[in-house]
């Protein structure tokens, strides 16, 4: 089974191209206010012209409102939307207002985080497996949070399916092993400190999902 990846959290114009040249089949633009990666429309747009057809552009959002997915479709040409935070009802609003695939965050610390997955059935198009992160934080992700990937093994997902938290170069091998991903996320594992991606480390991440 061949493995694809998401960077996330791009925001230069050639750290983003390391990650299509890299083989990136998602590029992720943040769109999210607290986060170090958040994107004006300006910026959006600019990277957005840049990526092949071939790459999905997701956009990244925090139970956000219309008039910021309205911003940011059109100046980012997003062809998904990753909610984080956003309950099934709002998410199949939001789906069925902007046609778009959504993707629906789960944050997993415990096995009984899982059945969170159910509720997104027949609205998300695919569940992204995140860590929690802690209490307080200002990030719901792009932390670096990992969580326990044996909690993965045997679970009978509910639908298509991602995983991400705290991946990097040198744990991706093991974190497919042990949960059978064939889509990987990664933000933070490719920076060189919180909101600045380092092209070397994007280039490490895809060698290493080509080389599972
Ligand atoms: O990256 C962010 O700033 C961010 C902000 C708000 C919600 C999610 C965010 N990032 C997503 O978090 C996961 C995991 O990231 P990491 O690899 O552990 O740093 C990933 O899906 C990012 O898209």
């Amino acid at each position: 089974m061949t493995t694809t990846a998401k960077i996330c959290g791009l925001s230069t114009p050639e750290t983003l191209d390391a990650a299509i040249d890299g083989g990136a089949s998602h590029v992720g633009f943040v769109f999210f206010a607290p986060s170090p990666r958040t994107l004006s429309r300006d910026r959006a747009a600019q990277l957005a012209a840049r990526v092949p057809a071939h790459v999905q552009r997701v956009g990244v959002f925090v139970d956000p409102d219309d008039a910021l997915l309205d911003r940011a479709i059109a100046a980012g040409h997003l062809d998904v939307l990753q909610l984080h935070k956003t309950a099934p009802a709002r998410s199949a609003a939001i789906k069925a207002r902007t046609g778009l695939p959504i993707w629906s965050a789960v944050a997993v610390r415990t096995r009984a985080d899982l059945a969170e997955t159910a509720t997104y059935s027949g609205v998300a198009d695919r569940i992204l497996y995140d860590a929690k992160t802690p209490p307080g934080a200002a990030l719901p992700g792009g932390m670096g949070v990992r969580f326990d990937w044996s909690l993965l093994e045997g679970f009978r997902h509910p639908l298509p399916w991602l995983l991400s938290g705290g991946l990097d170069p040198v744990n991706l091998r093991e974190a497919v092993a042990m949960t059978g991903a064939t889509l990987v996320d990664v933000s933070s594992g490719v920076e060189s400190a919180p909101g600045i991606k380092d092209a070397t480390k994007i280039r490490a991440f895809l060698e290493a999902v080509r080389d599972i």
